[in-house]
């Protein structure tokens, strides 16, 4: 068995004594140049190289020799999108931005995001009309009915021509005519019926009430509202 050991070193190992019989080393080995790179010294806190120096990942993966992707300077990189206008606004800032020349922004006064002085501003003062309680019975539809009864609301048989002169002398409660856009109308019947109420409607009695009636609510279709009560049209003297 011992020869047959000594046969086998001898032919593993050619660096044998002159005697034929490998010699062997008392002496500690030679500590070699440590290249693992996963081992600790002192007080280096990287971390090991993944995969390891040496293993079988890096061999099969070809790790090391591939080539390394370049990295890009900014002048070889696609120059970036333009910043859209709307992200450049800031609140409570309108026209032109200070962000930076690229990203000036029109000064529109749209470019702001204030809310819209219409609802910051208190409203302007708008004249309060009177409401005026009407008397039962004489409601609009009241109104329209008496029109409809066939009953006499001018107080003429004719159309006539109205001189301004004549006008005025229809000026009373009992007996009052109006003058609009060249139209005359007798406003006596009417007078309950206004919702403005009579005292703002005699205002108009005996005269031209053209412009106080389109100051006042130049939307109600007062031709509509009179035509029953048509009394002439204005000529003069
Ligand atoms: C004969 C001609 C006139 C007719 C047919 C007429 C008719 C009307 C009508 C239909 C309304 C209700 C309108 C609405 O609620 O939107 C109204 C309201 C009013 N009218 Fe006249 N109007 C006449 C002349 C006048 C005149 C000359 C004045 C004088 C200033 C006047 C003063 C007013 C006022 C102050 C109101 C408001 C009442 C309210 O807010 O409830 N109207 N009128």
């Amino acid at each position: 068995m011992a020869s047959y050991l000594k046969s086998w070193l001898y032919a593993q190992n050619p660096e044998t004594t002159s005697s034929g019989i490998p010699s062997i080393e008392t002496s500690p080995p030679a500590v070699e140049e440590d290249d693992d790179t996963e081992t600790v010294h002192g007080e280096d806190d990287a971390p090991p190289a993944f995969p390891a120096v040496n293993s079988a990942q890096r061999a099969a993966s070809g790790f090391g020799t591939q080539t390394v992707p370049q990295i890009l300077t900014d002048s070889q990189l696609m120059p970036p999108p333009p910043a859209p206008l709307l992200a450049a606004r800031r609140p409570g800032v309108s026209g032109t931005s200070s962000i930076g020349n690229s990203l000036a922004v029109p000064s529109a006064p749209s470019s702001s995001l204030l809310p819209p002085p219409t609802t910051t501003k208190p409203p302007l003062k708008v004249a309060k009309r009177a409401k005026v309680a009407l008397a039962p019975g004489h409601g609009p539809l009241d109104w329209a009915n008496l029109k409809k009864s066939g009953q006499d609301l001018r107080g003429t048989d004719t159309l006539l021509r109205v001189t301004p002169s004549m006008l005025k002398e229809h000026r009373t409660r009992e007996d009052a005519w109006s003058a609009f856009n060249g139209k005359v109308y007798n406003i006596t019947h009417y007078l309950p019926y206004h919702p403005g109420g009579e005292k703002e409607l005699m205002r108009v009695a005996g005269r031209d009430g053209t412009k106080l009636f389109a100051s006042t609510h130049a939307w109600v279709n007062l031709d509509y509202m009179l035509d029953e009560c048509l009394v002439g049209f204005m000529v003069s003297e």
